[in-house]
């Protein structure tokens, strides 16, 4: 969708919003410090004017969290959002109602928006009373009719007394769009708005959307899991992963030239056309970690797979990548005995250090990314990889210090230093690469020690 772009509309500045950090009754009990969940982490970027921007990411990124903040459904626990020139976490009455006029939001469930026991007309007027826009009753509901006809529900009247249950889920998301649109807002931003909808009627949803962005000279955040909405409804997209934006630019350069790892790994993980087929991965590793205990430094690089070796790393990147992932186990004491296969164990201690490398070092990655595509099940010798000497005898000594005394701390320590990235201590900035703004150390960032 083109859009004429003119100025800022909506900024937001460091944004963070922190969920649950009042302690819990286990907490308490367990003299455990509350640990809060940082849904979204420090975020920065603006809405212009007469634009689509798209919030992209896999679920439990914080995008609704995000969204949330930007209509003031939630307030920040930290930053500044600033809408036309007003500061949103301090509004005066009058600004208040302004905003609560000019901005407004679409969920993914209509019922959300709308009250079961409410007629259509009654809850597509209801903005308006308390908008307190509209003379009387009579013009009032020729407005609603109006814009149910916008909304394709046309002719209304039939609709008016209807009730949200008799509806189809697709009239019942037009409703709900009437309702936000009924004001004549300027700022909306639509939360999966056709993720719930039947398969054959979401482009009609999509194809309104477009067409009231004309209409009502709209400018939307257009929030979606679904790359394929993203790139067919949005200018620009900013691509979130556990709380932080990772990557903003325009949707066509982004779809055709991802530059963050995260980003070329959402879209290689696009599902397949087929559904008998097998679901294709990325070539990253395990899942998305909890918010509540997020790795240091970009909070990507447990998974990356362009993770940063040190400049001395005499190795490969991928021998690197798999020490990391080594480390990362021992350091979270999920790596031990129990992954060597029954038939690998052995009286012998050697021999079973050789087969937790064996395993440990293995990346359950699809098959195209692995070394050989047996790897899952008989592991990797150590020597395949080539790794420099002193890394070898360090995997080796925190091997040992686990299998015979269950001794973590040791082998962490042997770990700590010998394999390290940039990528875990330093987190990486959000600043200007190429043709967007990246927060990546491979495109020359510098960032904080976390
Ligand atoms: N009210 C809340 N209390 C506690 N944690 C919350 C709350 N709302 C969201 N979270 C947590 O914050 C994180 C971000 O959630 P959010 O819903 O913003 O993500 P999302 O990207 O929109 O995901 P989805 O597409 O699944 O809705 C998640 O870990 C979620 O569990």
């Amino acid at each position: 969708m083109a859009g004429t772009i003119d100025s800022t509309l909506m900024e937001v500045r460091d944004v963070s919003k922190l969920f649950g950090s009042s302690q819990g009754l286990l907490d308490t009990l367990l003299g455990r410090e509350p640990q809060p969940v940082r849904a979204v982490d420090g975020v920065s970027l603006s809405v212009e004017e007469g634009e689509v921007l798209g919030i992209a990411g896999e679920s439990g990124c914080g995008k609704t969290t995000l969204g949330k903040m930007l209509v003031k459904l939630l307030n920040p626990t930290e930053g500044d959002v600033e809408f036309d020139g007003m500061d949103v976490t301090d509004l005066s009455a009058a600004e208040q109602r302004e905003f609560r006029q000019r901005v407004q939001m679409i969920f993914q469930d209509p019922f959300e928006s709308l009250n079961p026991r409410m007629t259509v007309e009654d809850a597509v007027a209801e903005p308006l009373q308390i908008n307190d826009i509209g003379e009387d009753y009579y013009e009032r509901r020729d407005r609603v009719i109006e814009v149910l006809e916008d909304v394709g529900l046309a002719p209304a009247e039939p609709y008016l007394r209807s009730f949200p249950h008799e509806l189809s889920g697709g009239e019942r998301q037009r409703v709900a769009i009437a309702r936000a649109l009924v004001v004549d807002p300027d700022f909306v931003v639509a939360d999966e708005p056709v993720s719930m909808l039947d398969v054959s009627i979401r482009a009609s949803v999509l194809n309104l959307m477009q067409d009231l962005r004309e209409e009502y000279d709209l400018t939307y955040v257009f929030i979606s899991h679904d790359l394929s909405l993203i790139r067919y409804m949005c200018d620009r997209t900013a691509i979130m992963y556990l709380g932080d934006v990772v990557e903003i630019g325009d949707t066509d350069d982004i779809v055709t030239d991802p530059k963050h790892p995260y980003t070329e790994a959402l879209f290689d993980a696009v599902p397949v056309i087929d559904p008998d087929a097998e679901r294709d991965r990325a070539n990253v590793t395990g899942e998305v970690p909890s918010p509540r205990d997020p790795p240091t430094g970009c909070k990507f690089h447990p998974r990356c797979p362009s993770v940063i070796p040190p400049d001395d790393w005499t190795g490969s990147q991928d021998a690197f990548r798999r020490c990391l992932q080594f480390k990362l186990g021992i350091q979270r004491e999920t790596l031990g005995p129990t992954d060597i296969p029954e038939d690998e164990e052995s009286d012998d201690v050697e021999e079973e250090v050789d087969a937790l490398l064996r395993h440990g070092l293995v990346l359950d990655v699809p098959e195209p990314h692995r070394i050989d595509p047996e790897e899952l099940s008989e592991g990797v010798p150590v020597e395949a990889l080539d790794l420099p000497a002193a890394v070898e005898s360090a995997l080796r000594d925190a091997a040992r210090d686990v299998l015979t005394d269950g001794d973590y701390d040791s082998a962490r320590d042997r770990l700590a230093d010998r394999i390290e990235s940039v990528c875990e201590t330093e987190i990486p900035d959000l600043r200007e690469a190429e043709d967007r703004t990246l927060a990546c150390h491979l495109y020359g960032s510098s960032g904080g020690d976390r």
